[in-house]
């Protein structure tokens, strides 16, 4: 009952449109009902003589000019069943049109709210889930929980309501027939309760297989280069054989006991159908019922049997159902980072000072430890060290990805976390190691942050980040369309591309976190002096494993398991002994070597 309560949020702007689908699912049952009772009166009372019982049905037969001269015009009943058959169709229509409709819609809406949501979610929450699977809670499960609300909770509806009317007047005609008409039916529904909750695991097995299968396929078309380069096509194809007969095999055996079960329901079924037929013949032999009752009885328990039949199969979807809804309610229960307005707004000039920080992603392992530093607006100051050291994690704070645990951050004086998220990620650029570009084209790209910024702009900023002459080079220049369908980007040119698309947004801090790795040496040292050489210089923090990169900051610091262990300026510390000594002695002699290879 709860994912009910979950799924009443969703239905804004579609619920009376559902309930309408329910109200045209009722009424769609209530009609049918009603052919076997003309059928019955018709044999009964109008071919027949026993008299009619029910004064409504006097008066409709009256209505229709009585009973003689019903009896010569006999099509008039054919045409009250055409009407009958009519009106249900067009019930059913309506059903169907208005519970897809609602269905859709609150999809729609539930994919809003996700997607909404997933957005606001703290980067601490992205950085620890699997993206495959938000994929999937976003797209099947939201399609389960739709195909439950167009198809199965629609034939829940109307079984459970073609039940309650075909028992109400079966036990009006006759008693006895009705509990032999309803005698097996337990049995029916029990077994397909019973079937379906085993047979699931056979379903979620297939299932599993399908995802396992897609999974393989998709890493190795998205890692060909790998599969190529490493000689492992054998090894790929092979590896994809094993699973896809995994799924064939699993699939099977599924649809083999999906056959074993529908073989047997069918037989319980017509078990059902023919004992009625039997004990009914019976009766009307020994004037128990009447012919006409006999007939309407052959046709209701139809309409009980193939229902009961089918409702274990939809209770066991509905079951689906129930834990996609539990699945896309666990993202909605993530508490989402609040933006704005929570804090200060100050207009930022860059002065940044670091005073004792600790930090740890998981409580009591700090991966920094007492970080002290101090930047003046406009400087330069570069941190290097090992992988693992804390270089990323330290960047991180400033644009409140992660809040400090210890310590005092302050932007121009003002302690970052009074400051708002929304603001100070405005005012810091963060270009990183491996950018995201999007397919878009080169020009959308680097105005990402803001649509309406000049192709001037645009232009300064890639020369600035020394792609312009690569992009110009492109036949379509700027309107190149970057990724799968358009062009394949070198890493170095895709560093570029994420280094205009930062600095294009002026913000007054700039972070460069390894960002400079994939470009050559004479690129970096072109793109560092274009940066130096702006107007309005921000205050930069660069990131790097290459003493070339951070040799001209106004201030470098070693980082080594968390802690600043030297800092000075290039020429202090190459002749100081300790990491950055030893770290750039080992590249020099390495740049040394290539030069004379
Ligand atoms: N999201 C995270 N959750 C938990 N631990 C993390 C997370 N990100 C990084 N770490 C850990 O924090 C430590 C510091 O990592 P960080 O990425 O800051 O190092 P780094 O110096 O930038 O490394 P590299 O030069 O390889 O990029 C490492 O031990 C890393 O495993």
């Amino acid at each position: 009952m709860k994912e009910f309560k979950k799924l009443i949020h969703f239905t804004k702007g579609f619920g009376l449109i559902y309930v309408l689908g329910i109200i045209s699912v009722i009424i769609s049952q209530g009609i049918t009902i009603l052919n076997p009772l003309v059928l019955k009166t018709t044999i009964d009372s109008i071919i027949g003589e026993r008299a009619v019982d029910s004064f409504t049905v006097s008066k409709i037969i009256n209505f229709l000019g009585g009973r003689d001269e019903l009896r010569g015009k006999l099509w008039k009943i054919g045409l009250i069943i055409i009407c009958i058959a009519l009106f249900r169709g067009v019930f059913l229509f309506l059903k169907n049109t208005l519970s897809s409709k609602a269905a859709e819609g609150i999809a729609e809406n539930i994919k809003n709210r996700l997607y909404d949501h997933i957005q606001k979610l703290p980067y601490e929450y992205h950085t620890k889930v699997d993206t495959g699977d938000l994929i999937q809670r976003c797209t099947s499960d939201v399609d389960t929980v739709r195909r439950f609300l167009a198809i199965q909770l629609m034939e829940v509806i109307g079984s459970l309501f073609m039940l309650m009317f075909t028992l109400v007047i079966m036990f009006n005609l006759s008693t006895k027939m009705a509990m032999v008409s309803i005698s097996v039916l337990p049995i029916t529904f029990s077994f397909a309760i019973i079937f379906f909750k085993k047979v699931r695991k056979d379903f979620q097995a297939s299932d599993e297989a399908e995802a396992s299968l897609s999974t393989v396929l998709q890493e190795n078309l998205t890692g060909i280069r790998v599969v190529k380069a490493f000689s492992r096509q054998k090894y790929e194809v092979e590896n994809f054989d094993k699973k896809n007969k995994e799924h064939r095999d699993l699939t099977y055996r599924l649809i083999r006991n999906l056959s074993i079960y529908w073989a047997f329901s069918d037989f319980v079924s017509f078990f059902q159908i023919g004992l009625v037929l039997i004990v009914g013949s019976y009766f009307t032999v020994t004037g128990s019922i009447t012919l006409g009752t006999l007939i309407a009885f052959t046709t209701y328990v139809n309409m009980l049997v193939w229902p009961v039949r089918q409702m274990g199969r939809t209770l066991t979807d509905m079951g689906k159902a129930f834990v996609s809804i539990g699945r896309i309610d666990d993202i909605l229960k993530q508490p989402i980072e609040i933006l704005s307005p929570t804090g200060r707004e100050p207009i930022i000039y860059g002065g940044i000072d670091f005073e004792n920080i600790y930090f740890a992603y998981d409580e009591g392992k700090y991966v920094l430890k007492d970080i002290s530093f101090s930047i003046n607006p406009g400087e330069t100051i570069a941190f290097i060290g090992p992988t693992g050291s804390g270089k990323s994690s330290l960047v991180h704070l400033l644009p409140r990805l992660y809040e400090y645990n210890q310590g005092s951050i302050k932007i121009d004086g003002i302690e970052l976390n009074t400051i708002d998220k929304y603001w100070i990620r405005k005012n810091i650029g963060l270009v990183l190691q491996e950018p995201f570009l999007y397919a878009k084209t080169i020009k959308e790209n680097i105005k990402l942050a803001d649509p309406n910024l000049s192709d001037i702009k645009v232009y300064e900023a890639a020369k600035t980040a020394s792609i312009h002459e690569d992009i110009i080079e492109f036949e379509n220049k700027y309107e190149t369309l970057v990724g799968e369908r358009g062009v394949s980007l070198s890493g170095g040119q895709k560093q570029r591309m994420a280094i205009a698309r930062t600095i294009i947004k002026n913000c007054p801090i700039v972070i460069f976190d390894d960002s400079l790795s994939a470009v050559d040496t004479a690129t970096d040292i072109e793109i560092r002096s274009a940066l130096t050489a702006r107007k309005d210089k921000a205050t930069t923090i660069i990131i790097s494993h290459r003493i070339s990169t951070v040799s001209e900051a106004d201030m470098i610091y070693v980082i080594d398991k968390g802690r600043i262990i030297q800092k000075g300026k290039h020429r202090e510390l190459i002749n100081k002994e300790g990491l950055y000594k030893r770290v750039y002695e080992i590249q020099s002699s390495y740049e040394n070597r290539s030069k004379c290879i």
